[in-house]
């Protein structure tokens, strides 16, 4: 076993499973290039599910080995199986479903790897546990979404209990705060749907993981994170490493996208915290007619913007061209004020720069913590899922501001341009929501700095790993 010449045991190998989607791969990377980094310095290697949901997904991979030589590729074939028993089913059901009939394979896999810890991804946390903890391999669970939305997790499973059959309401988590019906994922309002049974598991299966890696910092969340770690959430609950916000890693994918020179010279020319980002992630596209408002909103609005309408690879209306999208003229309008890409952005490079001044996010955690690293306020517009959870941190971290009646997938409204509007010329004249978001940054500087709490956190994880690599 070679050990770390620092006299602090020997080096530890982690061996890290992402589960299928950028918005799951992107905090996996940054994780393993952490991991591998000299202040860590442990032997990393990464499954590579294949074949992968996207495109995206694979060249982002390929980036990750390209660029870190010292992470290592473990691929993972998943045993064919056929979807059409599922039919319409999300691809990331059909990518858990494949995952479960696949673990059999799994255990030689690991037990192959030379591992001292294993670090799944929770979307996959029910399947890999069990197999583990066969393999008698410590296994912790990297959280991808908010501390919020884990404590949600954590205690869901006991709600539903407490509430056998009755509809889902408000959940009062204990110690963490209230979360209201119409911010609980739309999914589990159905206790019998697929993605709440999964869900359930999962976070039934959290507690006998050996601990949890967060993806967030204490000063950002400190209710939820300490009652997490209290034992309020859940009595005996191991422990919780938060990590965040995990440093953005400095690759790219391949060949740099082809509107990418484009827009970054556009964005440079642009005056400081002039422009607003817009994006809703890599995962759903918004409808038809909330896309024809939004961009009333932005024109009216009298201000610049970056919009990523975004390729998904769930829904097919990307297909469309901008200009039928967008309405007739739009662009033509707002060009030299406005860019319009349907293509992926280097989002990392682009919050970085100075020229932007807004970000209307769809809070997808990487989002979040994007934000809130660079001290950009947000303008939240949760859609979906754990968005709604992770819009509430962001309105009472201070990092921007949150519109909770605008409208989300499951209810039907369309927010008007006029409101839209005159949102984004309020966001982007008030002072006071700059400035916090800019407090934001710094804590988040600090937290992951040596000696910061998320900084020990992640080498209080890492020793744990040198400890289980002597004992084995
Ligand atoms: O054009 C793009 C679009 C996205 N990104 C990056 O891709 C990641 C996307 O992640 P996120 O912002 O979390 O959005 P989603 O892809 O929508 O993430 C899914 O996964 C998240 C983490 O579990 C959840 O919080 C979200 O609700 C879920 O939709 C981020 O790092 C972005 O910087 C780009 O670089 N370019």
């Amino acid at each position: 076993m070679p050990t770390s010449g620092d006299g602090s045991g020997a080096l530890p190998h982690v061996v890290l499973l992402p589960s299928a989607g950028m918005g799951h791969l992107v905090p996996f990377s940054r994780l393993a290039v952490s991991f591998s980094s000299s202040d860590h310095g442990c032997g990393v290697s990464v499954v590579t599910v294949l074949p992968t949901v996207s495109s995206a997904e694979s060249a982002h991979l390929d980036a990750l080995f390209g660029a870190c030589p010292a992470v290592r590729r473990l691929d993972f074939h998943l045993a064919r199986f056929d979807a059409s028993e599922f039919p319409g089913a999300d691809p990331f059901f059909l990518r858990f479903e494949a995952m479960r009939r696949s673990a059999p394979l799994l255990g030689p896999l690991l037990a192959g790897a030379g591992a001292s810890a294993l670090v799944t991804d929770i979307a996959l946390a029910s399947v890999v546990i069990p197999v583990a903890r066969e393999l008698r391999l410590p296994c912790y669970v990297l959280f991808t979404a908010s501390a919020a939305m884990l404590s949600l997790c954590v205690h869901f499973p006991a709600y539903l209990d407490a509430n056998a059959g009755g509809p889902v309401g408000d959940v009062d988590i204990p110690g963490v705060y209230r979360v209201p019906k119409a911010s609980i994922p739309q999914a589990l309002h159905h206790p019998e749907h697929l993605f709440t049974r999964q869900f359930v598991a999962n976070g039934r299966e959290l507690a006998k993981s050996d601990g949890l890696l967060v993806n967030s910092f204490d000063e950002f969340e400190p209710e939820a994170i300490s009652a997490l770690r209290d034992g309020s959430v859940a009595a005996g609950f191991p422990p919780v490493f938060s990590v965040g916000p995990l440093a953005p890693v400095s690759f790219s994918a391949g060949e740099p996208p082809e509107n990418q020179a484009d827009y970054m010279r556009w964005l440079e020319a642009q005056p400081t915290r002039s422009v607003v980002y817009v994006s809703f992630g890599s995962r759903k596209a918004i409808s038809k007619d909330q896309l024809k408002e939004l961009a009333v909103g932005l024109e009216a609005s009298g201000h610049r913007f970056l919009w990523v309408v975004k390729s998904t690879v769930v829904d097919r209306e990307d297909e469309a061209e901008l200009s039928e999208l967008l309405g007739e003229g739009f662009l033509e309008r707002v060009h030299g004020r406005g860019m319009v890409t349907k293509g992926w952005v280097e989002q990392e490079e682009v919050l970085k720069q100075e020229s932007i001044g807004l970000f209307i996010s769809h809070c997808g955690w990487n989002s979040v913590t994007e934000a809130a690293a660079n001290g950009l306020p947000v303008l939240a517009w949760p859609r979906f899922g754990d968005q709604r959870v992770n819009a509430g941190v962001v309105a009472r971290s201070g990092l921007g501001v949150w519109e909770e009646r605008w409208s989300w997938e499951g209810e039907e409204g369309v927010v008007s341009g006029e409101n839209i509007a005159e949102k984004v010329k309020a966001v982007m004249a008030d002072e006071t929501v700059r400035n916090k978001a800019v407090s934001v940054q710094d804590a988040a500087a600090k937290a992951v700095a040596d000696g910061g709490t998320s900084y020990r956190s992640l080498a209080q994880f890492v020793q744990r790993c040198r400890d289980l690599s002597v004992s084995k």
